[in-house]
């Protein structure tokens, strides 16, 4: 697939990889290799990674030739208890917006501030040099 003069995968930051949950636990399979050798073209191959691509894969009727090339780009399998529960992830995040949002109420209590101490401080100034006067 040619985008821009490159080729797509070349392009490919992430090693494209793709599971298969046939049979249980999910298999993970990396198909870098073979994208440019995939008869069924390299970008199918692509959209079926990072995630579960059993249906992608069972939807084209592969033919057992097919099927027996899995083995070749098998990685290994998903441990499920070793993924980390999505409520840890989202923690960091959320630690960081609530920092964020107090930053910015700071900062916006300063832009109020800052203008009002300066005319406080001229207007002291005005009245003090006045009555020197
Ligand atoms: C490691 C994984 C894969 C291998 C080894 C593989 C292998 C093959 C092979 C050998 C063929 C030629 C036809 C046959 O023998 O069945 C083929 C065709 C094809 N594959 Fe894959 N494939 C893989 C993954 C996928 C995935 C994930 C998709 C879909 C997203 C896909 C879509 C297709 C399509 C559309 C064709 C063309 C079918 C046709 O023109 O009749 N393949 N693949």
């Amino acid at each position: 697939m040619m985008v821009g003069g490159f080729k797509i995968h070349r392009k490919l930051s992430k090693q494209a990889r793709f599971i298969l949950t046939e049979n249980s636990p999910q298999q993970v399979y990396d198909v870098t290799k073979f994208l440019d050798d995939h008869p069924g073209g390299d970008d199918v191959l692509v959209t079926a990674t990072g995630k579960d691509a059993t249906d992608d894969f069972e939807d084209v009727g592969h033919s057992a030739t097919a099927r027996a090339m899995l083995e070749e780009y098998y990685v290994g399998d998903i441990n499920s208890s070793s993924i980390p529960a999505k409520t840890t992830s989202a923690s960091p995040m959320q630690t960081q917006k609530n920092e964020d949002a107090g930053s910015g109420f700071i900062i916006k209590l300063l832009q109020f501030l800052v203008p009002l101490i300066i005319l406080g401080v001229a207007v002291g100034v005005r009245f003090y040099t006045k009555s020197a006067a």
